[in-house]
């Protein structure tokens, strides 16, 4: 019976039953992802632009895998079977890169490894377009994307200006959830708040910090690193822990920079000092 004039008081919280954990709610559990990543420390071999080369083997490195760059028509797909994931970004391409990205990406396809698409300014010529098309057909694993490029990629119009995006995430999460159920990808956008998707289940993650796009190539980074999360496990998982892990070395690199020169050095710093309990206790990932 309630006190007089009183509202029943809040039953006790159960005593020795700690809140449910990140899979217990269906979710990934990011700790775990980081650190069996790094027990693998897994090669990944990457066709990237030439501005994110150097910025993304050292953020790959910095976090615990070990990246290739393998890009030559020459030798990209022979690499392939070698390496245990596979990136793709066409950041900066011509005829002969697309090529080799088009015979890497069917080589990965043939070998049973998974490869990641950064679909750069796709929806900007026709060539980047016709490329776009030919690598969706070899039925990437996962499509990391600003929300710009997801849009123009799944075949919407867009706002976007080069490689960067001046579209909402939020406007290109159905655009998500429609690709990924066409082609079988995981499909991530990235911007403040990122949205993951495999087309039946989705998720974001509220990591990160607002210096992290005025640097160049840091999404291009995130998609190896997303690859060498991959490498190891389920791939909606690994996707969500991949960039929940990235966003919060931004947050803890954010907190100390002065600029984006200093928090380019924080930033691969913060990486390579991440402590899984440190990053269990702050990711941020919910179901969506
Ligand atoms: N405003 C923001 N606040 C917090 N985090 C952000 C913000 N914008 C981007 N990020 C984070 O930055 C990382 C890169 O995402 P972004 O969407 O900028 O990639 P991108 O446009 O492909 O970058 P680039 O092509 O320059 O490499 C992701 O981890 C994302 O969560
Ligand atoms: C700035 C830029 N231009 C082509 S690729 C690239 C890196 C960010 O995507
Ligand atoms: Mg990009």
């Amino acid at each position: 019976m309630p006190a007089e004039g009183g509202a029943e008081p809040p039953a006790p919280l159960p005593v020795g039953r700690p809140s449910p954990t990140a899979e217990e709610r269906g979710l990934p559990d990011t700790a775990d992802h980081l650190a069996r990543m790094r027990a693998a420390a897994p090669l990944v071999q990457n066709i990237t632009n030439f501005v994110a080369m150097n910025v993304m083997a050292n953020a790959m490195l910095a976090i615990g895998a070990s990246p290739a760059m393998v890009h030559a028509e020459d030798e990209a797909a022979e690499f392939v079977p070698l390496a245990a994931a596979l990136s793709i970004n066409i950041g900066t391409p011509d005829a002969r890169w697309a090529e080799a990205m088009c015979a890497a990406a069917a080589a990965a396809r043939a070998a049973g490894r998974p490869w990641v698409l950064d679909p750069v300014a796709v929806g900007a010529t026709r060539f980047r377009r016709d490329l776009g098309a030919r690598l969706l057909a070899q039925a990437p694993t996962v499509i990391r994307g600003n929300a710009s490029e997801i849009l123009a990629l799944a075949g919407g119009t867009q706002a976007g200006r080069g490689a960067d995006a001046a579209d909402s995430v939020a406007a290109a999460e159905g655009a998500a959830r429609d690709l990924a159920r066409r082609s079988g990808a995981v499909v991530a956008v990235t911007g403040p708040v990122d949205f993951v998707t495999d087309g039946a289940r989705a998720a974001r993650v509220a990591n990160g910090h607002p210096m992290m796009p005025r640097v160049t190539a840091l999404g291009c980074a995130l998609t190896g690193v997303v690859a060498a999360f991959v490498a190891e496990a389920d791939a909606f998982d690994a996707t969500l822990a991949a960039i929940a892990c990235y966003g919060i070395a931004g947050e803890m690199a954010g907190a100390t920079a002065a600029g984006p020169g200093s928090f380019q050095v924080a930033f691969l710093d913060t990486l390579a000092a991440l402590d899984p309990d440190e990053v269990r206790a702050r990711a941020r990932i919910v179901a969506a």
